[in-house]
């Protein structure tokens, strides 16, 4: 199945949802115009990393950024994969994913589950406990988020229920950005998916952020690779590259889960 992505490659002004929200419905115009199957958007966009701040600037419940996903699917018929936006649910803060289909609904949700200390997401943001799994165009997918990509064993779980993409939205510093693409790449090969990732750029008061967002083949091939700068791509995949891989080497079927741990 051919899928179109557009990877919204985005600056995020730090601490101020209705600069951040203003951007959302451009790019998704921009994408719907350019016939993506699907859009997709980078980590915690609606503030940044402002933990500080959190009881002032998160999304209540995840309202503001629901409403808005739901009708901007609907009204451009396109899949919306919302990255992820920091959001305080029944009196603590997650870093959430919403993904909406194209008829408005909901189709999963996902918290992340690996805190990032480094940027002090333990001391502020409660981990998630869920997989996510998500369908477009008939193709299973799922979903991670950022530090989440250093968790194989994370990755292979939810790549066990026949998952073909997997999307990785992000806030990751430039000075790391060559383990970013390892990393990435690694994901694909082991997993024999495509893996889509957006990351922002721009800087925050602790970090200036890399970009290079990018698409890797099941071979782990980096076949789109962005620059530093904010940008819109749309690029297509086939995912008939995913049974082509796992058809030739079945690393699925030669699992021996009785000796992990
Ligand atoms: N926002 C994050 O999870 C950043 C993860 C990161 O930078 C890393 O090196 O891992």
């Amino acid at each position: 199945m051919k899928i179109k992505i557009a990877l919204a490659q985005l600056d995020i002004k730090f601490g101020d949802p209705d600069k951040n929200f203003a951007q959302i419905e451009p790019n998704v115009q921009k994408a719907a115009t350019q016939n993506a199957d699907i859009i997709f958007f980078p980590e915690m966009w609606n503030t940044g990393y402002d933990l500080t701040r959190l009881d002032k600037v998160a999304d209540k419940e995840g309202q503001r950024t629901q409403t808005l996903l739901a009708e901007l699917a609907k009204k451009y018929q396109i899949t919306i994969h919302g990255g992820s936006v920091s959001t305080e649910k029944n009196g603590a803060f997650y870093n959430t994913t919403y993904i909406y289909a194209p008829d408005g609904k909901l189709m999963t949700t996902y918290d992340k589950v690996h805190l990032f200390g480094l940027m002090h997401e333990d001391e502020y943001l409660a981990s998630g406990v869920d997989e996510d799994h998500f369908e477009i165009k008939g193709i299973n997918a799922t979903s991670v988020i950022c530090y989440d990509i250093r968790f194989p064993e994370w990755l292979r779980t939810l790549s066990l229920d026949d998952s073909r993409i997997l999307f990785v939205p992000a806030e990751w510093p430039t000075s790391r950005i060559p383990q970013w693409r390892r990393l990435l790449a690694a994901r694909a090969i082991e997993n024999q998916s495509f893996v889509v990732a957006v990351n922002r750029v721009g800087s925050d008061p602790d970090n200036p952020f890399g970009g290079h967002s990018g698409i890797y083949n099941p071979m782990g091939d980096e076949i789109l690779t962005l620059d530093d700068q904010p940008q819109l791509k749309v690029f297509t995949i086939d995912t008939k590259e995913t049974d082509d891989a796992r058809g030739f080497m079945p690393v699925f079927e030669d699992r021996q889960p009785e000796l992990y741990r």
